[in-house]
């Protein structure tokens, strides 16, 4: 019962809009393109957060949005179910975690975003990052083998630990799918055909990530630094619809 009522998903949860930018007047300004339509689903990262604040996050739940808080949690157990504690009164629908922090981590925020009063938000497990190259994790990080076994690894220990979903690249979406299949997948790295991937490495365009599995994408700068913000996020919407429609 807990796992069906945990994958359903919202059709207004199809695409998170990365809000980076760098204060709340931009954040603001920003939002102001969707004036007289639905309000898109929104990602507040630490970029945001830590310039705008809780109290602004709160305004936005408040104001009806579906806000997606990315702060990637990585601590000790007691400080990040702490955190989570902290964070639950903001009415977020989702909160990230970095998966390496391991089982006890994770299961303190499980512990935290159920004892929750009011939403009680879903926990999203990073599992390696969409700028994570072959030569990052080996070289850089020292993780031996390939980042597809990493991050699926990680995934594993994610559902293990009571996760709700996890965060990957569209590369690993399909054998996520298979591997641990009661957890949503969420996939940044999105971009459109043509356009620079600037600091991802393991980048997909929507339908693509769609077909390999992916429940929802996040998308930043190919919408926030669009002229046109709401002529891109429709568009966006309409390629993930149709790519659905076909998967289904
Ligand atoms: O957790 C995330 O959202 C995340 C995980 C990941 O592996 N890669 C990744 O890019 N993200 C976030 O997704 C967004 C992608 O932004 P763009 O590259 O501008 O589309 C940023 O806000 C990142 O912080």
């Amino acid at each position: 019962m807990e796992a069906v009522q945990n994958r359903s998903l919202s059709t207004d949860e199809q695409v998170a809009v990365a809000l980076d930018v760098p204060h709340q007047q931009a954040a603001e300004a920003f939002l102001k393109h969707w004036q007289g339509c639905e309000k898109p689903f929104i990602k507040v990262g630490m970029q945001l957060f830590y310039a705008a604040g809780p109290s602004f996050v709160q305004s936005l739940t408040t104001a009806g949005y579906n806000v997606f808080l990315d702060v990637k949690l990585h601590d000790i157990p007691n400080t990040v179910g702490s955190a989570v504690r902290s964070l639950t009164g903001l009415g977020v629908k989702w909160i990230t975690l970095h998966a390496s922090g391991g089982r006890e981590m994770m299961e303190a925020a499980k512990k935290a975003a159920e004892e929750a009063e009011g939403t009680r938000p879903r926990l999203l497990a990073v599992t390696q990052l969409t700028s994570t190259d072959q030569r990052t994790l080996n070289q850089d990080i020292g993780i031996p083998g390939t980042v597809s076994d990493a991050a699926l690894h990680l995934a594993e220990l994610a559902q293990q630990s009571g996760m709700d979903g996890i965060v990957c690249s569209g590369e690993e979406a399909r054998v996520m799918k298979e591997r641990v299949p009661s957890l949503f997948i969420v996939t940044p790295g999105i971009r459109l055909e043509g356009r620079d991937s600037e600091d991802q490495k393991r980048v997909m365009t929507p339908e693509a990530a769609i077909s390999e599995g992916a429940d929802i994408l996040v998308v930043g700068r190919p919408i926030t630094r669009a002229n046109e913000p709401l002529k891109v996020y429709k568009h966006i919407l309409q390629r993930v619809e149709q790519a659905r429609g076909n998967r289904e």
